[in-house]
């Protein structure tokens, strides 16, 4: 009896669970998996795109943290999966802002997050849903934003615990299968980046170096996006005070107007648990080798 695929992905604000597993998402919830997406900030300290919500910011009315509620509703919509998750609950930690802004300073950031509370809740999560894939982020987050990076040290451990006696309130073990973080790969973005030949006024292309990437040689897996690359772009879209989607489809950018090319197939580094590669020497496919699951090449 194959047990059913449960996939957790625990993402910093609302953006990021599109932005960078968006199609992996899309592409799990149409396999059968149940997928589910933990947000552990609302995203409070954002800029936004436009003039429509541009009074919802942090230092006018405050409230675009209560809105990007809704855009993560309906980007997870657009993908197929469960509603979101929110760690400790919608509005429990704050958004810390960009590296080195005063947002960091304010007591409920999640930066500031209290560690022992914040990996119960991430264990709590964990032991309710029994994931057997979790993906997390690298040590640099992506691009080095706080908030990232306190997602990156924090879910390690949870998964580590949530397989012992450890927070026995917050439910009964789970061993997590695999452990995965999301990344960017050097040679898919670039040749994604020559590939633009034409972007939107106002919009510009990054220099060498700005847009984050790892190391060819450090990716396990890669899973192929190419199907639902339209269920991506649509909840692009839906966080419209976040992204904008380039007329071609092609290319998104976020309030900065880089340019960076919606990718064709989104990465991770096995971190925890068994490779299963196939004959190409790399992982298609998040459940393999997982005991008692179907396996989706
Ligand atoms: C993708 C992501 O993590 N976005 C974060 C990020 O937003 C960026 C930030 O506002 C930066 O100053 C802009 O230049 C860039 O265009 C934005 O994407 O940081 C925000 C504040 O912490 C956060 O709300 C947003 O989700
Ligand atoms: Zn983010």
């Amino acid at each position: 009896m194959t047990e059913p695929q449960r996939l957790l992905l625990v993402h910093a604000h609302p953006d990021d669970e599109t932005i960078t597993t968006g199609g992996t998402i899309a592409h799990y919830v149409r396999a059968g998996a149940d997928v589910t997406v933990l947000t552990c900030s609302l995203g409070e300290e954002g800029e936004v795109i436009g003039e429509t919500w541009a009074d919802l910011v942090v230092d006018r009315a405050d409230q675009l943290g209560g809105y990007r509620i809704l855009e993560l509703h309906r980007a997870l919509a657009a993908l197929g999966c469960n509603p979101p998750r929110f760690l400790g609950g919608a509005g429990r930690w704050r958004d810390s802002g960009m590296a080195g802004t005063s947002a960091a300073r304010k007591p409920r950031a999640f930066v500031n997050a209290d560690r022992d509370e914040a990996l119960g809740a991430l264990v709590a999560v964990m032991r309710e849903l029994r994931p057997q894939v979790v993906i997390g982020y690298d040590p640099e987050g992506g691009y080095g934003h706080p908030d990232h990076q306190q997602v990156h040290s924090l879910v390690p451990e949870a998964v580590e615990v949530c397989g012992t006696a450890s927070y026995p309130r917050a439910g009964s073990p789970w061993e997590v299968s695999k452990f995965y973080w999301t990344v960017t790969g050097h040679d898919q973005l670039q040749s994604g980046l020559d590939a633009i030949d034409d972007i939107p006024a106002g919009w510009r292309l990054p220099v060498e170096g700005e847009l984050p990437s790892v190391p060819e040689n450090t990716i396990t897996t890669s899973i192929d996006i190419r199907g639902v690359l339209d269920a991506k772009r649509d909840a692009l879209r839906a966080h419209a005070t976040q992204v904008t989607v380039a007329p071609s489809g092609r290319e998104y950018a976020l309030s900065n107007d880089i340019a960076q090319p919606i990718l064709l197939d989104e990465q991770y580094v096995l971190v925890r648990g068994e490779l299963g590669t196939d004959a190409t020497g790399r992982e298609t496919d998040l459940f393999a080798g997982v005991l008692g699951c179907a396996s989706h090449h």
